[in-house]
Formats: C-alpha cells, structure tokens, sequence
C-alpha cells in the first residue's frame, strides 16, 4: 500500500501541494487530474523520490526518504515515466526497452522484450533506432522500458501525449490489463479525462495545492461536486437556476453536460442557436438562453437564429443540487 500523509511542496515560497494525505491499495489504477501546473507532475515526482517533502511517504510501510537521503534518487521498485522520454537515441527500440534487463539469460530477456514490445504494437519497430522514431512511437517504447523490470508501483506522467488517436484506445487498453495482471499498483497523472474515466479505480482531483475532490471516476463524471470537476471532462454548462424554471427566484446555478440538455420544441423554455459544430455522432449546439450562453447536444444540425425549446428533468437538477 502506498500511503501519504501531509505531504507539501514548494519550489519557491508558494506552496505547490498543501498537506496531502491519502492511500493506495496494491492494484489499484488512480488518476491525477487537474488544470496544467496543479501540481500533477510534482505529486509523482515526490513519490518517486527526487523532490524532498517534511512530509511522509511510506510504501508497504517502509519510508520513502527521498532525494536527502538516498545518494541516487528515485526507489528500485518504482518506476516513474516522466513527460520527456529519456530514452538512449544512438540505441534501437528493443536495445532500449532491455536496458535494464540482465544479460546472463539472453533467451529470457528476449523474450520479455518482445512480450513487451507487443504490449505497447512496437514489435514491427524493435530494430529501429530510438532517433528515427517519431515522438508517440518513443513514448510507446518509454512505456515499455518502464515495465521490463516489473515495478510494484508505475508513475505516468500524461503517458499518452504523443500518441495518436487512432492508436491510444488500443494502447490504453493493453496497458491498463497489463498492469491489472500483474498486480502493478499504477498512478497516472493527465489532462486526459478519458484516461481517468474508462480505467481508474479512483480519480484524484487537484486544485490549488489540495485534493479538491476524491471519488470513482463515474461518480465524479455523474455528481460532479461543482463546475471545476466536471470541466476535468468536457464541455460544461454553469446554468441560472432561473433560465431553466419557471417562478425560480434564486441566483443559484447548476451544474449540465450539453447532452444533459434535451431540445424539446414544446418546451417554453427557448434559446437562439449561435453556431452548430458537427461532432460525428452528433452536433453540439452552441446558443444564447436569456443571455447565457450554453452548449446543448443535437442529434440533427440547427440552423443559426432558430429558437429551440429545451428541456432538463427535475431530477437531474435536484440530483446536481445536492
Ligand atoms: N522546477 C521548477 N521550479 C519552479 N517552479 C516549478 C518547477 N516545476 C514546476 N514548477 C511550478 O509548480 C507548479 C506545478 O507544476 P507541475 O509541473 O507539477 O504541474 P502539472 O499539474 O503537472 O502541470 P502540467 O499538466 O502542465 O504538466 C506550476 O506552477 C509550475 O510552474
């Protein structure tokens, strides 16, 4: 189990993180989430071990000392997968996905490099040399190279920012079952809400040097406490209760995914279409109700200057009011 209690940093006299407590069970696969320069990168940092906090971190509840009092920083059995790749560029794929592996089996080592390869779809580049790669196949072979020795706990720090849509499904998918099989206790750090909602057991939220929100990933999607977490994953609306109810008298706001808002013809609550963007599955409707403005899914394209009604049920309000 991984443990941190009042952990704080600063790189100067503002405070980066503030007091953070929390734990992680063996396995488990948690997320960092947050506006850039909340601190993600140096949470893993201190747990690695090259920043120095007062404050505790403890690992199956060994102490991790960190950089004051370890001659080489970062722990053996932790690997940390900064957001540069480091890898040794005159090497190939597979030279560097080996780097840390022992030469006395060579058989044994090839074959872990190339179990590894597959896990990350390098196997038709493993004779490749690191500098002929482009910049999200370096990332897949730093990925690797972070697994060959089998960590007990894995630090990614927006591990998929290269990497191209077409391929980063597949990839998280394969990753993420990797390190489910084999125990590995994984924390990744992203702006990424996709990489939080399909694959973190929990999901951390940070803001202004604190964990501001804690929960599964669909709990925090579903019931975000306010306009910041649910921004984490997308557009949102931060609506006038009033705009939305009739007799509503006041100034509170809730919180709306666009597709939590139904275009309703019959609905007397009416808004004017600004500008349509096609999605692929749908439209995202961009219009202006009593002079806000909000963004409502469409299953058809709306023409701007069109009055549309909208509708949201009760229940949703009452359930984002709580
Ligand atoms: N070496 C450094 N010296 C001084 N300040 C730093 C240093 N590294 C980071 N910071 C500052 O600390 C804060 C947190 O940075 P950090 O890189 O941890 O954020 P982040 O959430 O990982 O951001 P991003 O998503 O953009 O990578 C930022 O305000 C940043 O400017």
């Amino acid at each position: 189990m991984l443990k941190l209690q009042k952990v704080s940093f600063s790189y100067d006299k503002e405070p980066v993180l503030k007091n953070i407590s929390f734990k992680i069970e063996k396995g488990q696969n948690v997320s960092v989430i947050g506006e850039s320069g909340c601190g993600k990168s140096t949470l893993l940092k201190l747990i690695y071990g090259l920043l120095h906090t007062e404050g505790k971190i403890t690992w199956n509840g060994k102490e991790l000392l960190g950089p004051n009092f370890n001659l080489v920083p970062g722990e053996p059995f932790i690997k940390y997968l900064a957001q540069d790749f480091d890898l040794m560029l005159p090497l190939t794929a597979a030279e560097n996905v080996g780097k840390h592996l022992s030469n006395f089996y060579p058989n044994k080592k090839k074959k872990r490099i190339k179990e590894l390869l597959e896990v990350v779809e390098m196997e038709d580049l493993a004779d490749k040399k690191a500098k002929l790669l482009s910049g999200g196949q370096q990332q897949r072979i730093a990925l690797a190279r972070a697994l060959a020795k089998e960590p007990e706990l894995i630090l990614l720090d927006e591990p998929f920012s290269h990497i191209d849509h077409f391929r980063k499904n597949n990839l998280r998918r394969r990753l993420f079952s990797y390190l489910k099989e084999k125990n590995i206790t994984c924390i990744v750090a992203t702006h990424d809400s996709t990489d939080a909602l399909s694959f973190a057991d929990r999901t951390f939220v940070l803001k202004n040097g604190n964990i501001y929100a804690e929960g599964s990933p669909e709990d925090l999607y579903q019931n975000p406490p306010n306009k910041y977490v649910a921004s984490l994953f997308g557009d949102v609306n931060h609506i006038m209760l009033k705009n939305l109810i009739a007799d509503e008298k006041s100034r509170k706001r809730v919180v709306l995914y666009p597709h939590d808002i139904s275009i309703k013809n019959s609905s007397p609550i009416k808004a004017e279409v600004k500008k349509t963007y096609f999605k692929g599955e749908n439209f995202l409707i961009h219009a202006s109700l009593n002079g806000e403005e909000i963004l409502v899914e469409s299953k058809k394209d709306i023409k701007p200057g069109r009055k549309v009604g909208i509708s949201v049920a009760q229940k949703l309000i009452d359930q984002r009011l709580k």
